[in-house]
């Protein structure tokens, strides 16, 4: 039967520092390392044994990715990396501080910024340093797939076909992936798998460094099971569709 882990990177600089982060390419803190360590060892005791890997193309999620792949000694299966795993574009809030931007635009501004289904958050311009057409590593992305800021559901809208042309079909043949990526690039994949509801979705968070780890039918989309490996970092699941 198909298995599919989704691990969040560990903890980031910018978790740490409180800042909006989004694909702004931060690194791990020791804690992160730590937690991304941590992960490998979780999916090693529960058995799981992933045949090929998906990561995004920022380094706290690659580097995550590889921590878990070396404690699983699986470093070498097939790892293909796509913007489309990337966290959700943070547009001009990105490098701001959370309680700095709470306090100039209140609460529930940016609560509905971070946590609302279509709402995106301002944009970035596109001659400043965080536009992706600034960045080579996005330089054979077409230009208007390019955001300068993404709701979840614009997040949702480039994962979608990513999942459904890139992943889907391998864990219809009944393989075990992992899946290393972002909060918010997670929270769409767990939208989509759970069939989360637009309103609901604002309500789930996803710990960093802890594997998620999904037992699916032969379709690759009915689950039959889910649960974080590290229990005591655990938060609430879905309903089970
Ligand atoms: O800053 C970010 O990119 C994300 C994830 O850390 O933050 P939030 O929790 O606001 O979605």
């Amino acid at each position: 039967m198909p298995q599919l882990a989704l691990i969040r990177h560990g903890q980031s600089e910018w978790n740490l520092q409180n800042r909006f982060t989004g694909w702004v390419d931060v690194d791990l803190t020791d804690e992160g390392v730590a937690q991304a360590r941590r992960s490998g060892e979780l999916l090693a005791k529960a058995g799981f044994k992933p045949q090929r890997a998906y990561v995004s193309v920022l380094k706290r999620a690659i580097r995550t990715l590889n921590f878990t792949l070396e404690g699983l000694d699986r470093l070498w299966i097939p790892v293909e990396k796509s913007w489309r795993l990337n966290e959700r574009h943070y547009g001009a809030l990105a490098g701001l501080d959370k309680d700095e931007t709470r306090a100039k635009h209140g609460a529930d501004q940016v609560k509905i910024w971070r946590r609302s289904f279509d709402t995106p958050p301002p944009p970035v311009a596109e001659d400043h340093e965080f536009h992706p057409a600034n960045d080579d590593r996005y330089a054979d992305v077409p230009r208007e797939l390019l955001p300068a800021a993404e709701s979840l559901k614009l997040t949702l809208d480039r994962v979608e076909p990513y999942w459904t042309s890139e992943i889907l079909p391998h864990l219809k043949k009944g393989e075990t992936i992992a899946v290393a990526a972002h909060g918010n690039s997670l929270r769409a994949l767990v939208k989509l798998l759970f069939r989360v509801g637009d309103a609901e979705i604002m309500e789930v968070e996803i710990p960093t460094g802890n594997p998620l780890l999904i037992d699916l039918a032969e379709d690759g989309t009915t689950i039959l099971g889910a649960r974080y490996l590290d229990e005591s970092r655990a938060q609430p699941l879905p309903p089970l569709p």
